[in-house]
């Protein structure tokens, strides 16, 4: 038999991009690629925004049908975001991650790959179900600094406060915040091969931050980054829950396609503030979930108004309307508007979320509603 890296050079050939009419191999799409001896496979293909999705499928399943793989792993890359050279450090390990091995295949040093032969794995099908999570439902914005993670939180607990049960996963790892918003830091224990949640508000909570060194620098990239979503999702011990919150880092990277890459996605909620350039940016983040098949559950409009404090009156301090343009432009529901509060700023600074700390301001109601939506959008299309 030909050698493993030839047969996938072969199968890859084989893989057409209905955009371009072009095989992935010709069109230099394929970067990365590793073998282990137990045939497990991995390599990143290079997506450009116009390209589909499927085209992430169809390379893995090309790879999978080939005798002897026992494991493909496709991660995604944006082409205008990519490295010239992929000659990169493998990255610091994160929790049980094996040293990484020789580089190997094509040429080119692979960043993070599994090399410690294992006993027949059994072959998981992709993206894998986690029906003990309940309702996957990614947080997400278009740009950073929009204030996805506060309404990641205080959605997350304004759930738990109708009595759901409730977990959060801090998928922002350049720059993980849920720690401090709320107020929780820990190294969390880890019982039977699971890493046990840190629970704040009723929620449960997992996040890089509780597992790498301070002041360890951003080093992350896309493997690493789907290798922390598996973990996180499969490897912590849950339990049974009815929500489970992502904090996705801003923007429609690595992440976001790692994300709906490892599981089913139920929904997505999309966070701006009403600045046309959030809003600008905020479109593509809609389109991207689109072009990924997850269901968008509809916009929140963050930092809408600030209410003066003598006349009661709003004051649109950030221009006004660009939440409901944009999901009067996508079709989608404006889910709700929170205005801007210092106290939400103090409380996430200090690890008391607004709709822990002060349940009746305007913002905690308007994030409580929020939530309320988002319960009926899921229930409308899941039941
Ligand atoms: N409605 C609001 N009123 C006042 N301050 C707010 C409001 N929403 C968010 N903030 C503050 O704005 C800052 C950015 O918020 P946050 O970290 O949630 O944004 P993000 O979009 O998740 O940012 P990043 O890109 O860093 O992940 C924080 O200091 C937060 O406390």
């Amino acid at each position: 038999m030909q050698p493993l890296m030839e047969r996938i050079s072969g199968a890859l050939a084989a893989v057409r991009n209905p955009r371009t009419g072009a095989d992935v191999m010709a069109a230099e799409q394929v970067r990365d690629v590793a073998t282990t001896v137990d045939g497990k496979v991995r390599l990143t293909l290079l997506l450009a925004p116009e390209d589909d999705a499927t085209l992430v499928r169809d390379v893995r399943q090309a790879v999978e049908a080939l005798d002897g793989v026992t494991d493909v792993r496709v991660d995604v890359r944006d082409p205008a975001q990519s490295e010239p050279t992929p000659a990169r450090r493998a990255p610091a390990p994160t929790m049980n991650q094996p040293k990484a091995p020789a580089a190997g295949g094509m040429g080119r040093a692979l960043p993070v790959m599994d090399a410690a032969p294992q006993k027949a794995p059994p072959k998981v099908p992709e993206p894998v179900q986690y029906p003990n999570l309940g309702r996957i439902i990614a947080i997400s914005s278009g740009k950073g600094g929009v204030g996805k993670s506060t309404v990641a939180v205080n959605l997350a607990i304004a759930l738990a406060k109708a009595g759901k049960r409730v977990g959060i996963m801090d998928a922002d790892i350049y720059g993980p915040n849920l720690p401090l918003m709320l107020g929780v830091d820990a190294a969390p224990a880890v019982r039977d091969e699971k890493i046990i949640p840190l629970e704040a508000y009723g929620i449960k909570v997992i996040s890089l931050g509780f597992l790498i060194e301070k002041e360890q620098p951003a080093i992350w990239r896309g493997p690493i980054v789907m290798k922390i979503i598996t973990q996180f999702l499969r490897d912590v011990a849950w339990g049974q829950l009815d929500y489970f919150l992502v904090d996705m880092p801003p923007g429609t990277g690595d992440a976001q396609l790692s994300l709906v890459q490892a599981t089913q996605v139920h929904g997505a909620v999309i966070v701006t503030t009403p600045q046309q350039v959030a809003v600008g940016d905020a479109l593509r983040g809609v389109k991207m979930f689109e072009r990924t098949a997850v269901p968008v559950l509809g916009i929140v409009e963050n930092m809408s108004y600030f209410e003066n404090p003598e006349t009661g009156k709003p004051i649109a301090l950030f221009g006004s309307g660009g939440g409901e343009r944009l999901a009067k432009e996508c079709d989608l529901p404006l889910l709700g508007q929170v205005p801007i509060d210092p106290r939400i700023q103090e409380g996430g600074d200090t690890g008391r979320p607004i709709v822990a700390a002060e349940p009746d301001s305007k913002a905690a109601k308007a994030i409580s509603a929020i939530a309320e939506r988002v319960m009926q959008r899921v229930v409308e299309r899941y039941g």
